[in-house]
């Protein structure tokens, strides 16, 4: 396996019209690896993953994935990202089966019964899978868009605070999928407030914030983030 990183961030700086949201952060991501970032809330995590992901153009800095700076237009960038952000964006007309087969097809997933299948097994949602969005709870549509993350081929999975809307028991089940996507090679890098997720899961972090963005492990950026400390 490549140990190239699948993500290399240096001295990447992310703001809003000129303005910095918050210090230039510098890591790199190497394959089957997971790496958290963590922060207060509005410290520039999101704002850090839409860099990642060319969405947002670096004020300062670089960030290459795969080798190559990050431009979302390139289809061999698209082909291996996936991408859960923190957005409702779902076909009202389409149900939960529907969406899923659209994405696994739409990347050119051979076997996508299977893969569909297990997906709506994974996240709960076998029983809804003719359900449209609308008929489902909001933590529901969540897994939906989850599950969406997990039906297509990826080399590097973002994921926008994942654990947002989703029951304890779904947190464990997530948390033991991506264990699982670590384990078979892929990269994940996760904004989260979720203690028990980042020990589950991440090998290191990064904390967010105005002053310096520093690398930790995933120990001690669990504990930065236990109730009462952030
Ligand atoms: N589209 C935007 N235009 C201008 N400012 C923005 C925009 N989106 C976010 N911001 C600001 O950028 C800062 C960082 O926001 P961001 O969403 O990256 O934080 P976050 O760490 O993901 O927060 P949270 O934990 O609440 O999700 C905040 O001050 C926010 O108000």
């Amino acid at each position: 396996m490549s140990k190239a990183p699948v993500v290399r961030a240096r001295n990447l700086l992310v703001g809003y019209g000129g303005d910095p949201v918050c210090a230039p952060v510098t890591f790199t991501l190497a394959p089957g690896r997971v790496l958290a970032l963590v922060g207060a809330n509005g410290s520039g995590k999101s704002t850090v993953l839409r860099a990642v992901l060319g969405l947002l153009d670096p004020a300062g800095g670089t960030v290459e994935a795969f080798g190559r700076p990050v431009d979302e237009r390139e289809t061999g960038f698209r082909k291996r990202v996936a991408s859960v952000l923190d957005d409702d964006a779902y076909f009202p007309a389409l149900t939960v089966a529907e969406h899923l087969y659209l994405t696994a097809r739409g990347h050119g997933v051979r076997d996508a019964d299977d893969v569909v299948a297990q997906a709506l097994d994974d996240f709960g949602l076998t029983e809804h899978g003719t359900s449209l969005p609308v008929a489902l709870s909001s933590g529901q549509r969540r897994r939906l868009l989850l599950a969406a993350g997990f039906v297509r081929p990826r080399g590097l999975l973002v994921l926008d605070e994942p654990e947002q809307r989703l029951d304890l028991s779904m947190r464990s089940r997530l948390a033991e999928r991506l264990v699982e996507e670590r384990a078979a090679g892929g990269s994940v890098l996760l904004a989260t407030h979720d203690p028990v997720l980042l020990r589950a899961v991440a090998d290191r972090a990064v904390l967010i914030a105005d002053d310096e963005c520093r690398l930790l492990s995933a120990e001690d950026a669990a504990a930065a983030i236990a109730p009462g400390v952030l």
